[in-house]
């Protein structure tokens, strides 16, 4: 049921957040942005310091000028203590780590810990609101947890992409907040009046579901376009122009139609594994999540594939004594994010088959415990040319555009590029004197 919302906007509510990562942070700054009221928690002491003198360590536009702001303004402060701050809690979001645990489920270990640590310090008629991505029946089960009549449960899944996590807080394209009292559910939604976004009230399973079938039909639709290029080449068609062709269909969108490496990061690779295995429990069996699942692993294989031929070594041979430049390890361009990466999962296969990877990304310092064993990173991106068999751009970052390509085929052993986000222009490669190997096209020189 969608319904017109905001009539009484409320302002200055005392609002604490649970966690102060991509998700906690980028909403305490936005909803002091909005006017109310914040505080944030998190465990890490070390953390809830730098962030109270407006040190942002994780890469997200706009956010570091919005907790500067909020603090300026007084309207956002940190803590580490979650049952004092909660005492004063008129809402509570918990934005807390919901990872794939052995056997695929999410974890709610954080989330039932800290529900544990507050429930005795809520103040009455306050709301607890899932904002991480959990299971239906885990606003239940908080419900049961918390047990004080005098709380209330929401479900507040959140829709934002990390590297535009601000702008997509405060443009969203829809708010969805559950619960089972419809009176908890209007005044979460009431929070963010101002941002005029369609409103989906609802009760709190559905509300869990709708971010699970958001991420889950997303992670489907890559899948498939990844098919699609694979057949693409096969055939001699070109993906750009299918999805492109596809795309004007106002029921399909052009958006999330770029084949690339496989689809990664912190949610997607989670939560299509945390579907299937709630999936698993009611006994219901979803082979059309299981064949996206599957079709992403293989991807991944097939880019490395790819990787092998195009150094001119056959798809199944060693790639030892090969050296590679890698441009871009994040797991999309415009974040510092390396979680269930596609792009260090490939580069880790090919040094698995013995490849040595010089690798630059703009947005990586190096020092990410993630490299250790894959890559040596450095911060200029023609030092990963010097003396390697062939480059592979594995993140799609604006500036790779840009690189003077004369220069790279003039340092490169073997001129060839491996695209595997079809991000470059292969007739500037060509007029480079470079080869280019796209994805779902037919290579260029
Ligand atoms: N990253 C994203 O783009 C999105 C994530 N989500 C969901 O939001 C949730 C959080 O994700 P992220 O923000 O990416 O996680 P994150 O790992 O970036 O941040 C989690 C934060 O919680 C803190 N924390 C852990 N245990 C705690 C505890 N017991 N008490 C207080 N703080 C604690 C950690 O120190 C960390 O700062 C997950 O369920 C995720 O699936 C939903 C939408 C987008
Ligand atoms: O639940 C979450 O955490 C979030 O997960 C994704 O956001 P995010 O993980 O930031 O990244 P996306 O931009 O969705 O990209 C996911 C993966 O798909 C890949 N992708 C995306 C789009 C595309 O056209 N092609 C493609 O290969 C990206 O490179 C990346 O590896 C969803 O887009 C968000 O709506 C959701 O809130």
């Amino acid at each position: 049921m969608s319904r017109e919302v905001g009539v009484w906007v409320v302002f200055a509510r005392r609002i604490i957040v649970m966690g102060t990562g991509y998700v906690g942070l980028t909403t305490g700054a936005c909803l002091a942005s909005l006017g109310h009221r914040v505080v944030c928690c998190d465990v890490d002491v070390v953390k809830v310091e730098r962030l109270a003198r407006g040190e942002v360590r994780i890469l997200e536009p706009d956010l570091p000028e919005r907790v500067a702001e909020g603090i300026a303004a007084g309207r956002l402060e940190f803590a580490s203590s979650a049952a004092a701050a909660a005492e004063e809690a008129e809402v509570v979001f918990l934005c807390l780590p919901t990872p794939m645990s052995t056997g695929g489920a999410a974890d709610l270990t954080a989330v039932e810990s800290v529900a544990g640590e507050i429930r005795g310090r809520l103040p009455a008629a306050s709301v607890v609101v899932t904002k991480s991505t959990v299971p239906v029946g885990t606003a239940a089960r908080l419900g049961r947890l918390l047990d004080r009549d005098d709380v209330a449960v929401a479900s507040n899944p959140e829709f934002l992409r990390e590297g535009s996590a601000v702008h997509d807080f405060l443009n969203p394209d829809r708010i969805v907040v559950g619960s089972d009292s419809p009176d908890a559910a209007e005044r979460v939604a009431a929070l963010y009046a101002r941002l005029g976004a369609p409103t989906v009230l609802t009760d709190a399973a559905s509300a869990e579901m709708v971010k699970y079938a958001a991420n889950c039909f997303l992670a489907t639709k890559l899948s498939y376009v990844n098919a699609i290029a694979e057949l693409c080449e096969l055939l001699g068609a070109n993906i750009t122009d299918v999805t492109e062709g596809m795309g004007y269909d106002r029921r399909i969108g052009q958006s999330f139609l770029e084949a690339g490496p496989g689809w990664g990061g912190s949610c997607l690779p989670k939560d299509t594994r945390a579907l299937l295995r709630v999936a698993e429990t009611a006994g219901f069996d979803f082979p059309l999540l299981e064949a996206a699942v599957n079709g992403n692993t293989r991807q991944r294989e097939q880019v490395v594939s790819k990787v092998a031929d195009a150094c001119g070594v056959g798809v199944e041979s060693s790639l030892s004594g090969v050296r590679l430049g890698i441009l871009g390890l994040a797991f999309k361009a415009g974040t510092d994010d390396l979680r269930d990466s596609p792009a260090l999962a490939v580069a880790r296969a090919l040094v698995d088959r013995g490849a040595e990877l010089i690798a630059y990304d703009p947005g990586l310092r190096g020092d990410e415990p993630e490299l250790a064993g894959i890559a040596t990173l450095v911060d200029d991106p023609y030092r990963v040319a010097k003396e390697a068999a062939g480059l592979v751009l594995l993140t799609g970052w604006p500036e790779f555009r840009t690189l003077d390509w004369s220069r790279l085929a003039g340092m490169l052993r073997g001129p060839v590029v491996v695209d595997t986000r079809n991000h470059l222009d292969p007739d500037v490669l060509r007029r480079a004197g470079m080869s280019w190997r796209g994805i779902g096209r037919a290579p260029v020189g």
